[in-house]
């Protein structure tokens, strides 16, 4: 019988955010939404100023998403550049540093070294590996995946592995479900998990099309949006599939068109995509050419507007 994730009480609990950029500040903001004690450690000079620049749009999500929030969230925020002292203390560590191996591995030594023993140490790396990211440490199973997408603050997804760590695996299933995410428990280590598998996939594609001139990227992105958007929003590609059979189900689907996508399998391929020179400049101008009339910061709070009223309405629906 699967262990359902339990609600903890995280008030007043000590949290160090390694990395304070994208993922880090976005981590940073819910866990201040629920009362945590939130130490962000990063060397970068402006942190502060580029945090401040974040938060109160990211605490006005998460009200719009239901969250309730202390007036005084951001009493239990500080700033510590050195590591060793920021993990201090901490009830759990969240890496989000450079996606680099040998930056996690030195960063993981120094943080098994600093932090107390039932620290949960947790990583939001897209693909590095437990068995990369902890060759420096002395017990590696201490360290477990917690991958969030962008911007964690929002997306439910949190994919969980862990090497030999059952316990690890369940005070990160209950630290998540706590904080209101999805997570996930992967049973395998494989580079770049799942859904970083199943986005490099789709968009090794994408990148085929757009380089062979089937469709522009704005073509592409409105084919995306108007269909697998949509139907894998509310019911993945297993499910989807069996709808996909009719009244013979799975079974049939795969029977009826399971050939014709081999045959597109083999096609797909067939054909090299690399991010080389040409592909790269292709897809930076037609990008730029289309969506370079908005700012990051105009995009990205119509993203974030329109995944709010999905969750909001899906949340309704439950
Ligand atoms: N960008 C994305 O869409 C996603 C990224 N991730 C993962 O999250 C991690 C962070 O990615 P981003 O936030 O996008 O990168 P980012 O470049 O925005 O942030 C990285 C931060 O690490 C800081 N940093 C550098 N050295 C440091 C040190 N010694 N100690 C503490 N902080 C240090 C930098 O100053 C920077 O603020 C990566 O492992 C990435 O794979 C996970 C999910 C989505
Ligand atoms: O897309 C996301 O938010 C995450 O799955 C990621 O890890 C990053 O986008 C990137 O690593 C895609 O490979």
């Amino acid at each position: 019988m699967k262990k359902q994730p339990q609600k903890l009480n995280l008030k007043g609990k000590k949290i160090t955010v390694i990395g304070g950029g994208l993922i880090g500040a976005s981590w940073a903001s819910l866990f201040l939404a629920q009362g945590m004690k939130v130490v962000i450690s990063d060397p970068k000079p402006d942190i502060q100023d580029y945090f401040n620049g974040k938060l109160d749009g990211n605490i006005a999500d998460l009200k719009k998403l239901g969250y309730t929030i202390d007036s005084d969230y951001k009493n239990n925020l500080s700033y510590i550049a050195d590591t060793a002292s920021a993990v201090q203390g901490s009830d759990y560590v969240q890496e989000n540093g450079p996606e680099n191996p040998a930056f996690k591995q030195d960063l993981w030594q120094l943080i098994e070294a600093n932090s107390p023993e039932h620290c949960l140490f947790l990583s939001s790396s897209s693909g590095i590996t437990i068995s990369q990211q902890g060759t420096k440490m002395k017990n590696s199973s201490r360290l477990l995946i917690g991958h969030p997408f962008n911007p964690p603050h929002l997306i439910p997804l949190v994919e969980i592995l862990a090497k030999d760590n059952d316990a690890g695996v369940a005070a990160a299933m209950d630290f998540y479900h706590s904080l209101g995410k999805v997570p996930v428990l992967l049973h395998k280590e494989t580079p770049g998990f799942v859904a970083n598998r199943l986005q490099a996939a789709i968009f090794r594609e994408c990148v085929s099309l757009v380089a062979d001139g089937v469709v522009n990227v704005k073509e592409l992105d409105d084919i995306m949006t108007a269909s697998l958007g949509i139907r894998w929003a509310v019911g993945g590609p297993f499910v989807s599939f069996h709808l996909g059979g009719g009244d013979g189900g799975f079974p049939f689907f795969l029977h009826h068109l399971g050939p014709g996508m081999e045959l597109i399998w083999k096609d797909e391929m067939s054909k090299p995509v690399t991010y080389d020179e040409k592909t790269t400049q292709l897809l930076d101008s037609q990008v730029k050419e289309h969506y370079g009339n908005k700012s990051l910061v105009q995009l990205a709070e119509e993203r974030d507007e329109h995944q709010i009223a999905l969750m909001n309405t899906f949340s309704k629906m439950k």
